[in-house]
């Protein structure tokens, strides 16, 4: 892994555009990502993650606007960028007819990679992965999550500063997906850059340390996960010991019940106004017995920046 201070940025995305002909897929897309962090990218299906992915791994050319992978310049400094980046796209082929250990042989001389450093890395990456014991077995029968695990072995392989994952957990078990988020927690505290997108927001709320919304090519927000929801509108569910004294209340205060079947939920504004709704609520002496977000912060973030987008 090439030298990076310590949350320095590794991936630096600045008005980046890139149309297809007449489809805007990335628009004046802009963000960091540090070193030493994982970074969530999430946004509706086609936001642009992916395009803005492909042009991180120098494999497509914004239109205007740039992007930098510890510095360099995927278009300018191709060589540098593919020798810093993991990259692990959504769905990928793969050589079928190979074995698992010679797909990574393969990869690790594509990369010019000595072959005693290809046979140490390739164990060390075997192991992260759990494929050690599928190492023999040809690509073509591995399970879809196998092949999801052996994409991120091929990502790890050059021991890459930076490492951008796109839907890496798609397909994995549980058990699986709980392994790939220590691996990721691990990459970020030896240092590395680490952007993943996905759309299951609960399993980004537990990895990553900040989050980028994208919707429309756009940036909407970007920040460090705590912060992230704190003034987004919240779904609350309450329950009480009695239920008809509850609606009668809430509807005495002009508060609005949310259309959910016959559980009690409202909208307020933010935590401030929930806070002050339950306070209000035990003052008008309803006995409540539960009052909680039906949603968590990352998924009140992400709907409230993302309303009336598909
Ligand atoms: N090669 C291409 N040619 C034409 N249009 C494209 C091409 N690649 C992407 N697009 C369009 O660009 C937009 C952004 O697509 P992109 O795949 O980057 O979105 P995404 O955020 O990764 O979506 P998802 O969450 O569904 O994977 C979409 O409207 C898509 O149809």
């Amino acid at each position: 892994m090439s030298e990076q201070q310590p949350g320095a940025p590794g991936i630096e995305v600045d008005r980046v555009h890139r149309a297809f002909g007449p489809v805007v897929a990335v628009d004046e897309m802009t963000f960091t990502a540090p070193s030493g962090a994982v970074t969530a990218l999430v946004g509706p299906n086609g936001s642009g993650k992916t395009t803005l992915m492909l042009m991180l791994a120098s494999l497509l050319e914004p239109d205007r606007g740039w992007v930098r992978i510890d510095g360099f310049d995927p278009v300018t400094h191709p060589s540098e960028v593919r020798r810093r980046i993991g990259w692990m796209p959504d769905g990928f082929g793969t050589w079928d007819a190979l074995t698992v250990r010679e797909v990574l042989h393969t990869i690790g001389s594509a990369y010019r990679m000595p072959k005693a450093q290809v046979a140490e890395r390739t164990d060390i990456v075997l192991k992260q992965c759990f494929l050690t014991d599928l190492a023999d077995r040809r690509a073509r029968v591995l399970s879809r999550g196998q092949k999801q695990r052996l994409g991120l072995a091929r990502a790890l392989l050059h021991d890459p500063s930076v490492l951008v994952l796109d839907e890496p957990a798609s397909g994995l078990d549980p058990r699986s997906r709980i392994e790939l988020r220590d691996l990721l927690r691990r990459a970020a505290a030896e240092g590395r850059t680490v952007l993943v997108s996905s759309h299951i927001l609960s399993e980004l709320e537990e990895v990553a340390d900040r989050v980028v919304i994208v919707a429309d090519g756009r940036t909407i927000s970007e920040g460090p996960i705590e912060q992230t929801g704190q003034d987004a509108g919240v779904r609350v569910r309450i329950n009480a010991l009695d239920e008809g004294v509850l609606r009668a209340t809430l509807a005495r205060r002009g508060v609005r019940l949310e259309e959910s079947g016959r559980l009690v939920e409202v909208h307020v504004g933010g935590q401030e106004q929930a806070a002050s709704l339950l306070h209000d609520l035990v003052t008008d002496g309803v006995q409540v017995t539960g009052f909680a977000p039906v949603h968590t912060a990352l998924e009140a973030a992400y709907l409230d920046a993302t309303q009336d987008r598909r």
